[in-house]
């Protein structure tokens, strides 16, 4: 299990006046489950992205405490880094379609591992389906897959953007307990981006809220709730994070 630690000061895309980023400090313990909430264009991709290092982070400490001393940059590839260790879930599950489902998890294996797939894909309730192509599956399953693969190269540190967007409601409730059941089993450190206020409390240790851009933390909320959770104990610790938030005005529309 691994912390992440997460110290931005000021991030800027080229040519733009001001910070999406800023003052942004927090740190992610081992085997701890957190979600970011924020408004639509906040920080909350790019604040991933920098921490996988698809986004360059120079001038900021992004570590994991294995490594603490390292700080990620530009180069790295967050999906399939060297030592396996970071798994990006996006908001869209990005297969190729021209592979099959069985050949997109390859993708982020080497040989020695594909004795993994079949496994993977019956966890995920996608044991027949390893020969389809992704045009041949639904939505749902097309996610489904993408679970499968970022937790084929068994990930310490998952990162997830929205990840069950625009999912039917049951479709989504049961990928949400897949994703709580593998991370449980695994002991994997997660951070959830999410707009979605009763999926946070219902997925999450803690809840961090962001404000609009420069983007810094407002508030934080520990779900001190067992799990598995129940639909009454979210609909109520929903009502209370509401009145906890410290600027409701920040977030008016984002809860539902
Ligand atoms: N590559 C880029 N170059 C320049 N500006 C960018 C780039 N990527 C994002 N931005 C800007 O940075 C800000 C934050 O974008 P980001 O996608 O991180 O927000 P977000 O909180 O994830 O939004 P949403 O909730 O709508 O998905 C936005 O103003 C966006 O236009």
């Amino acid at each position: 299990m691994i912390e992440l630690n997460v110290a931005i000061n000021n991030k800027y895309y080229p040519n733009s006046q001001q910070a999406v980023l800023a003052q942004l400090d927090f740190t992610v313990k081992p085997g701890e489950f957190v979600a970011i909430i924020g408004p639509s264009g906040c920080g909350k991709s790019t604040l991933l992205n920098m921490i996988s290092g698809l986004e360059d982070c120079s001038g900021q400490h992004i570590s994991y405490n294995e490594r603490a001393s390292q700080k990620y940059g530009a180069n790295d590839s967050g999906v399939n880094n060297q030592s396996h260790q970071l798994g990006y879930i996006f908001q869209q599950p990005r297969l190729m379609p021209w592979l099959t489902v069985k050949e997109n998890i390859e993708l982020v294996l080497s040989p020695s591992q594909y004795h993994k797939i079949d496994g993977l894909l019956a966890q995920v309730g996608l044991d027949n389906k390893g020969g389809y192509f992704p045009s041949q599956l639904s939505g749902g399953m097309q996610r489904r897959v993408s679970i499968a693969r970022a937790f084929a190269i068994n990930p310490q540190l998952l990162l997830l953007d929205e990840p069950f967007n625009s999912l039917d409601a049951p479709t989504a409730a049961r990928l949400r307990q897949l994703l709580l059941d593998l991370c449980i089993q695994r002991g994997t450190t997660v951070v959830f981006v999410t707009h979605d206020l009763s999926e946070a409390i219902y997925l999450a240790d803690r809840i961090i809220f962001m404000s609009h851009s420069p983007s810094t933390i407002v508030h934080q909320a520990i779900v001190d709730l067992p799990k598995p959770r129940k639909e009454s104990g979210v609909a109520e610790l929903k009502w209370q994070a509401q009145l906890l938030v410290k600027y409701p005005h920040l977030l008016a529309g984002r809860i539902d």
